[in-house]
C-alpha cells in the first residue's frame, strides 16, 4: 500500500486560478475528504492527480515515485485510480463485462480476469445483477459498478468523486460502511462528497477548499466547527453530528 502525496500543486486556466497551492498527504488505512463549494477546484485537484491535466506548479507522488511524467494509465497501473462524478458504463455490456475490463488492466487472460470481477462484485453485494446490461441499472447500482470497475485494477489509492450523489439514505450508510471496510485493509481513500453528513461519518480527516485554496485541514468535528468553513460553506446552522 503506498501513500499519495501532493506538494504546492496549483493549475490555472487562462485568468482563473482553479487550485492554488494544495498539498495533502493521503495515508493507506485512512480516508480523506475534500469538501468545497461548487467550483472550488476539487475536481481539478483530482484530474492534476491522475495527470488528465498537468500542473502549472506543485508534484504528486505515489510512494517515493514522482507521477509528473505517467499517463492517466500508468497512474492507474501504479495503483492510483479514481471513479467519475458522471459514471458513464460501457451501457451495451453486462455488469460482469463492465467490470471485466477493469480487471484486464492487471491480467491478460479473460477467465481470471472474470473471475477476479465476479470476486469484486460479490464484495459489493451485487452478484445477482451480473448479467443485466449496465445501461439498465438505476443511479445507485451505477454508482456501485462504477466502484466495482475501479476495485477491479487492484488500486492502493482510491479516489472517489460523488459516489453518494443521488443515493437513498440505505445505500448512503451501505456505500460508508463499504468504504471502511477499503480503508480497513489498507487502502489510502481520497472523497470528494457533497453529501455533508456522509461526509461527517465516513472521514478520518478533511480538507476544505475554497476559490482553488486550502481554508481548512482538519478532523470533521473540527471542520464542523470552523468559523471559516460554517462562513464559506457548510452555513451558520451546521450541526457536527447530523451533518444536513
Ligand atoms: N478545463 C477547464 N477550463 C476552464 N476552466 C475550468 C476547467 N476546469 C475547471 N474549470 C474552472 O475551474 C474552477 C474549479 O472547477 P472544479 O470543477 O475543479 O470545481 P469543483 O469544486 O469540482 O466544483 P463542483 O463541486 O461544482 O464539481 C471553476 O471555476 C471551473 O469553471
Amino acid at each position: 500500500m503506498a501513500t499519495l502525496t501532493t506538494d504546492g500543486l496549483t493549475k490555472s486556466f487562462g485568468g482563473l486560478r482553479a487550485v492554488q497551492d494544495v498539498s495533502f498527504v493521503a495515508r493507506p488505512g485512512r480516508i480523506l475528504s475534500i469538501i468545497g463549494p461548487n467550483g472550488a477546484g476539487k475536481t481539478t485537484v483530482f484530474n492534476l492527480l491522475t495527470g488528465f491535466i498537468a500542473p502549472d506548479t506543485g508534484s504528486v507522488r505515489l510512494g517515493d515515485m514522482n507521477l509528473a511524467k505517467l499517463s492517466p494509465e500508468d497512474r492507474c497501473r501504479a495503483g492510483l485510480a479514481r471513479t467519475f462524478q458522471v459514471v458513464q458504463p460501457f451501457r451495451g455490456l453486462s455488469v460482469l463485462d463492465n467490470v471485466v475490463m477493469g480487471a484486464m488492466l492487471r491480467t491478460s487472460s479473460i477467465a481470471e480476469a472474470r473471475e477476479a470481477a465476479a470476486s469484486v462484485l460479490d464484495e459489493l453485494g451485487m452478484s445477482r445483477l451480473k448479467d443485466m446490461r449496465a445501461g439498465s441499472l438505476p443511479i445507485g447500482d451505477r454508482k456501485r459498478l462504477e466502484m466495482a470497475k475501479v476495485l477491479a485494477t487492484r488500486p492502493s489509492v482510491l479516489l472517489l468523486d460523488e459516489v453518494m450523489g443521488g443515493l437513498i439514505p440505505i445505500e448512503v450508510q451501505r456505500m460508508i460502511s463499504f468504504i471502511h471496510g477499503l480503508r480497513d485493509r489498507g487502502l489510502a481513500v481520497v472523497v470528494i462528497e457533497h453529501h455533508m453528513s456522509a461526509v461527517m461519518r465516513l472521514s478520518d480527516e478533511v480538507l476544505v477548499l475554497q476559490n482553488g485554496q486550502p481554508i481548512a485541514h482538519g478532523s470533521p468535528q473540527e471542520i464542523g466547527r470552523d468559523p471559516k468553513v460554517l462562513s464559506a460553506y457548510l452555513g451558520p446552522n451546521f450541526q457536527v453530528d447530523g451533518g444536513h
